[in-house]
């Protein structure tokens, strides 16, 4: 529920240099639409460590690229190795979305190749890490939030720490780039809630060159 001091603050906040929150910047029923389309085609899926153990969060990718982890380590592959066929393209307001948050982050004709889908479930969070496998971190990591509201720590550049937590809710964006690209970020184990489309859940759309 939306209380009193929502309205007090800021839409756009730069949080450090390099990372500036977006409050409500996107259409978040459009981008669930949108999503659920890439779902139907690419479905989400848990993926492996390259350790073996089991990654929770579950995922899925548009775009040129997507990000995989298996025995063979972290990569981005421009097929679905569940299907063979290539990711399905990034809808055209998701580039849009994602290029104009980024210009408000101060990041100027951002045209993400990759869009990995993260998929949370009540008890399930994101660890403690560095996004290390694009080929280009002068540019962003753009975030586009839908659902359930989680907290994103931000710790910098060790991996532990007293970390920045940033809440982010339905269509939040938040673009992490320059200074921060390399930050360690992760995100806390997701509450019990209920956010009527997404039912119990937070998806996170992260938009990368790769
Ligand atoms: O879910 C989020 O907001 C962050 C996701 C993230 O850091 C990642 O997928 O690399
Ligand atoms: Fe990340």
């Amino acid at each position: 529920m939306a209380d009193l001091f929502d309205s007090l603050r800021p839409r756009r906040e730069v949080i450090t240099e390099g990372v500036t929150l977006l409050r409500g910047f996107a259409d978040s029923a459009q981008a669930f639409v949108l999503m659920q389309q890439i779902a139907a085609e690419a479905p989400f899926r848990n993926q492996r460590t390259p350790g073996g153990h089991v990654i929770r969060v579950a995922t899925t990718n548009a775009g040129d690229l997507g990000w995989t982890s298996g025995p063979s380590g972290y990569r981005y592959r421009p097929d679905d190795p569940e299907t063979g066929q290539p990711w399905p393209a990034i809808p055209d307001a998701l580039m849009d979305v994602a290029t104009r948050a980024a210009e408000a982050g101060g990041f100027d004709g951002y045209r993400p190749n990759a869009c990995l889908i993260n998929r949370y479930e009540p008890g399930l969070k994101l660890g403690s890490h560095q996004d290390k496998n694009e080929r280009d971190f002068r540019w962003p990591v753009v975030t586009l939030s839908l659902g359930v509201p989680a907290t994103f720590q931000l710790f910098g550049s060790a991996r532990g720490g007293t970390p920045v937590n940033i809440g982010l809710e339905d269509g939040d964006m938040l673009v992490m780039g320059g200074a921060a690209r390399m930050a360690y970020h992760g995100v806390k184990t997701l509450k019990e809630g209920q956010h009527p489309p997404t039912g119990n859940k937070r998806y996170s759309l992260t938009f990368r060159v790769a």
